[in-house]
């Protein structure tokens, strides 16, 4: 059965080729606005959930979707992508001498079911100068990024320690989603 990737992600379409199963990448474009009294891990969840659900609609039957988010939570607050710089600061000052957790949830959709998993990642990061988040803003990495950092480029360099998965902060959880894939029958058990 085909495999889609309802993504625009790079990253998440370099993380999927990793680890060697065929797919093409099928991008759908959601609501992203948070509900009242939604939970991060409710919020994630349905994200993914939508994500998967949309392109499966759109795409028809024979195929199974899968559908990732990643959010930044920090002090119990969802920190997405920055709208714009007063944004990505506010982000970036809630992160410094922090730890924060990353929420990543995987969704696949078939023709009889949909499964959703959500990782969370512990990231503790060091004290951030406003200089350094005056400096880090202008090199255009915190743009597109939940909470305003990508742990795989120059933000890197913020983070102490993780607890959790790597692959998850980046955007796709390499081992849960394996396990996922072999639920569905996509992976053979080895
Ligand atoms: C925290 C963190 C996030 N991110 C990225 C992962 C996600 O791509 C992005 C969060 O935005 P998402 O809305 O999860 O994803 P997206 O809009 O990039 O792609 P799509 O919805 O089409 O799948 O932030 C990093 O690349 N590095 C990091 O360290």
């Amino acid at each position: 059965m085909m495999l889609l990737l309802a993504s625009q992600s790079p990253r998440r379409a370099e993380l999927l080729k990793q680890i060697g199963i065929p797919f093409s990448q099928y991008p759908v474009d959601i609501d992203e606005a948070v509900l009242s009294h939604e939970t991060p891990d409710n919020y994630v969840r349905r994200m993914a959930q939508e994500k998967s659900s949309l392109g499966y609609k759109r795409a028809g039957a024979k195929k199974l979707v899968l559908g990732l988010d990643t959010i930044v939570v920090a002090d119990g607050n969802i920190l997405g992508k920055p709208k714009n710089k007063t944004d990505a600061l506010r982000m970036l000052s809630l992160l410094s001498d922090n730890t924060h957790q990353v929420l990543t949830a995987v969704t696949i959709t078939n023709y009889k079911q949909q499964k959703t998993v959500v990782v969370e990642t512990q990231v503790c990061f060091g004290p951030l100068s406003p200089q350094q988040i005056a400096w880090y803003w202008k090199t255009g990495e915190p743009q597109d990024k939940a909470g305003s950092y990508g742990i795989q480029g120059l933000g890197g360099q913020f983070v102490k320690h993780i607890n959790g998965s790597y692959s998850a902060v980046v955007g796709l959880p390499l081992y849960q989603t394996r396990l996922l894939l072999t639920e569905f029958g996509i992976i053979n058990e080895c």
